[in-house]
């Protein structure tokens, strides 16, 4: 059960029977994007929240699948009509979870999975005490920096501002419900399972 706070921060009176939200976090380059399709694939019943950003989509991201792509101008719109749950800025562009569609699922009674920052999964924490917080840690900070590479999708400058960021995040894991270190693929994958579903 959790309770559904208002617009103003105030929680309603009332414990409407709900789903389950679940933040999935960590440093850029640590499998989180992997990991989740992974759990997708294997969940469908899952429901995964489309965040918008301003980044530029990556060679075969798909507008509305991966994110919805906007303009900074929409974004700060969207921010003014308190559109999103949470936002945050990192590395450069704005990313934002769309706040209607998230409560509408949870509502219906579904496992909603957001996959974000720190920033934005702190203020989920504090917004929904009962959300359910996972951690992705890499095995070493220079496995970290090979996946980052080896992805192969940054500009030099992108890579450096996650990794630079990443330093910054590794040390707020204990804030976290739980912690995965994703060495082994597959193993990471079972932990988060047992996560959501135990
Ligand atoms: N706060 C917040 N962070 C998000 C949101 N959507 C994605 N992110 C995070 O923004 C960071 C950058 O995402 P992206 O540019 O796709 O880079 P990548 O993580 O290196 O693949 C990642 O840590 C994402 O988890 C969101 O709606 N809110
Ligand atoms: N357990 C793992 N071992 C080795 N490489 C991995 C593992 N998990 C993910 N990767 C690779 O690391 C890179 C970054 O993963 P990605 O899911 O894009 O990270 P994130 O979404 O956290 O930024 C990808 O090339 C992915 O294939």
């Amino acid at each position: 059960m959790q309770v559904l706070p208002t617009h103003n921060g105030a929680n309603t009176k009332e414990c409407l029977p709900l789903g389950k939200l679940i933040v999935l976090t960590g440093p850029s380059g640590v499998g989180k994007g992997t990991l989740m399709n992974e759990i997708l694939r294997r969940y469908p019943e899952l429901h995964y929240s489309v965040s918008a950003t301003t980044r530029s989509p990556r060679p075969g991201e798909i507008n509305g699948k991966n994110y919805h792509f906007i303009s900074r101008s929409q974004f700060e719109q969207l921010v003014t009509q308190g559109e999103f749950l949470e936002w945050a800025e990192f590395a450069g562009n704005c990313y934002g979870t769309p706040r209607e569609a998230v409560l509408n699922h949870v509502q219906a009674g579904k496992l909603v999975v957001l996959e974000i920052e720190l920033a934005g999964a702190r203020q989920i924490r504090h917004t929904f005490p009962s959300a359910l917080s996972i951690f992705i840690l890499p095995p070493s900070f220079a496995e970290l920096e090979k996946r980052i590479r080896g992805r192969g999708q940054d500009a030099e400058e992108a890579i450096s501002l996650r990794l630079q960021r990443a330093e910054e995040e590794i040390v707020a894991a204990n804030e976290f419900d739980i912690k995965i270190i994703n060495d082994d693929f597959e193993q990471a994958v079972k932990e988060i399972e047992k996560a959501i579903f135990e």
